[in-house]
């Protein structure tokens, strides 16, 4: 155990145990052994409170282990309880394997997968004060889902700590796995296949100081799924904040006084307070796992897409492996022709763009076999020749209106030869904030509308279309332009994707009842004839959506966005 843990021993009563010691209960313990049972002991891995770890080979397969050593008698006797948890989590991803256990004279042990570094090792040896935001994302995407099989299988962990998130050896270098499942604890009773029961009765706490969460380290309560989600929500906000979670700074309490102190701090701490930097799906997943009555099941599924979108729409790629060191961000591809994407810079004639890239198809490159190769550029004509024919048809008389549409070189080129086309695009929070300080400026409805217009690409070009905090900030500086330009004050920006009209609304809603309102919107839209009736509109449907669960910008919501622009352009 680390000095960050504190135990009730009371607390395994619902667990079988018998060590078959015969070791007298008053011996010191001895010095541990080279061989336990058919294990023979390498170098030590790490100590615990309870127990120590060796790397050991079976002395008859020389199979190699991790072998997780404690003396018979030791006041927190870990192993005893740890072995009958260990079947129940066989054969799931990140979930070590358990190959044999016992007691052998005064040792009881546990042989199970030998692993890699903690992540508490791996951010301590990083020198850094924070860890990057991908690594984050995937240790939030992997921890969450090794908590759902966990829960899945019946079993809470309730002492979720970085030294007890441990990354495998190669090739399961970029799996982490969950180790110490010495405080675990069926929530399904086997018996009765029911839940453990609440209980009013205030109870010692079990789990670590730094990321137990506040119902079961401050407020005495039992621990359930909530429990073991919020201590991974702390722990992530903590390996994002500089230095770290405000009470870890000082050390473990080595007082009662101190540790309630650390109490108390812990407890005032909100989400927004602890998240104020952050992005938003931080201090949203944080106040989730806090909303969670005792028994409900969380919804995993939701919240690892929701940081693998963040971490996709920061730039990330592969986020469900966990790579350590961190690789750079690739920057963003160009989109295909396979994705709408609007044209909002002059576009270059068609005719004049194949003559382009005739030309260069033409250019004498000599024997330089990479700049001599045209295939690219022969493959992106015949691509521009066919996108025409196909336009042509679909626009009639626009073309003759010199009305025509940019050419947009296709990044997955069927040659394969050349590598997609790149560009540097600012993360969508920039844009996003930056459009807002655009619509705080606007002077007339026409500029009103081209954002709105920009506002909707914005959302079309990411994979994930959710109404992020800089989303909502853009709404609220809508509505409040649109309800009364006259009195118009910018609102404060917030971390929270809570803004003025949207205040009073904290309860979710299920998802028809936000395609009803977005499909009445999207109808209502084209026929409002003021600007306050349009804000009517604008409020209404960032509320709704912001008590949907996914926060989710429906098709019906596209076509709202859009007939909002062009009533704009109407409504001079
Ligand atoms: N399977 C393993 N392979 C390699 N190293 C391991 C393994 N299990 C644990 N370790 C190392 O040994 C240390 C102690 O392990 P573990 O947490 O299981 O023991 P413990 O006695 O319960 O300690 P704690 O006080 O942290 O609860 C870990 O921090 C880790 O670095």
């Amino acid at each position: 155990m680390t000095d960050s843990h504190v135990s009730n021993s009371d607390d395994y009563s619902d667990e079988s145990s018998g060590s078959g010691s015969e070791v007298s209960e008053d011996a010191p313990p001895p010095a541990i052994p080279a061989v336990i049972a058919n294990w023979y002991l390498n170098e030590n891995l790490g100590s615990g409170y309870s127990g120590s770890i060796f790397k050991a080979t079976q002395i008859h397969t020389r199979q190699v282990v991790a072998l997780k050593v404690q003396y018979v008698n030791h006041e927190c006797p870990t192993n005893r309880y740890e072995r009958h948890l260990y079947p129940l989590l066989q054969g799931g991803i990140g979930m070590p394997r358990l190959f044999a256990s016992g007691v052998e004279g005064a040792w009881d042990y546990l042989a199970i997968d030998l692993l890699g570094s903690s992540l508490d090792s791996l951010y301590r040896r990083s020198g850094k004060d924070t860890m990057d935001l991908r690594s984050v994302c995937s240790i939030a995407i992997q921890v969450i889902g090794r908590l759902q099989f966990m829960h899945h299988r019946g079993v809470l962990h309730r002492d979720i700590q970085l030294g007890n998130c441990v990354v495998g050896l190669p090739p399961n270098d970029r799996i982490i796995y969950m180790i110490d499942f010495g405080f675990s604890k069926r929530y399904i009773d086997p018996y009765t296949n029911r839940h453990i029961p609440d209980s009013k009765a205030k109870r010692d706490f079990i789990g670590n100081y730094w990321f137990s969460s506040v119902n079961v380290h401050c407020r005495g309560k039992v621990p359930s799924r909530r429990d073991d989600l919020e201590a991974a929500a702390l722990m992530f906000i903590h390996l994002l904040t500089p230095r770290g979670l405000s009470w870890t700074r000082n050390g473990v309490p080595k007082t009662t006084e101190a540790h309630d102190r650390l109490k108390a701090e812990k407890r005032k701490a909100t989400a927004e307070m602890l998240c104020r930097g952050l992005p938003s799906e931080f201090e949203e997943f944080l106040a989730y796992t806090r909303r969670l009555v005792f028994k409900e099941c969380p919804d995993y599924a939701l919240w690892i897409d929701k940081f693998r979108d963040l971490a996709k729409e920061e730039g990330y790629q592969d986020v469900d492996n966990f790579i350590w060191p961190p690789p750079l961000p690739v920057v963003l591809a160009v989109k295909s022709m396979n994705t709408p994407l609007r044209a909002r810079t002059p576009a270059i004639p068609r005719d004049e763009m194949e003559g382009i890239l005739n030309g260069l198809g033409k250019l004498n490159l000599g024997t330089q076999a990479v700049l001599g190769d045209r295939t690219n550029v022969q493959a992106a004509i015949q691509k521009a020749k066919e996108d025409a024919k196909i336009d042509s048809t679909k626009q009639n008389g626009q073309a003759e209106s010199g009305n025509s549409e940019p050419i947009v070189i296709s990044s997955d080129s069927e040659s394969g030869a050349v590598p997609p086309l790149r560009r540097q695009a600012a993360p969508k929070a920039i844009r996003l904030n930056r459009l807002s300080d655009q619509a705080s400026h606007a002077t007339d409805n026409a500029a009103l509308a081209r954002l709105v217009g920009e506002f909707v690409d914005v959302l079309q070009m990411n994979s994930s279309r959710t109404l992020t905090k800089e989303a909502f900030y853009f709404l609220d500086v809508l509505y409040k332009q649109l309800d009364d330009p006259s009195v118009f004050i910018r609102p404060p920006r917030r971390t929270s994707r809570q803004h003025s009209f949207s205040e009073l609304v904290p309860e979710k809603e299920p998802a028809h009842v936000k395609l009803g309102v977005v499909a009445r919107l999207r109808q209502e839209v084209g026929k409002c004839q003021s600007n306050k009736a349009l804000a009517v509109l604008v409020s209404d449907f960032a509320k709704v959506t912001n008590k949907s669960t996914g926060r989710t910008v429906t098709k019906d919501g596209f076509a709202f966005l859009e007939g909002l622009s062009e009533r704009l352009k109407l409504l001079q």
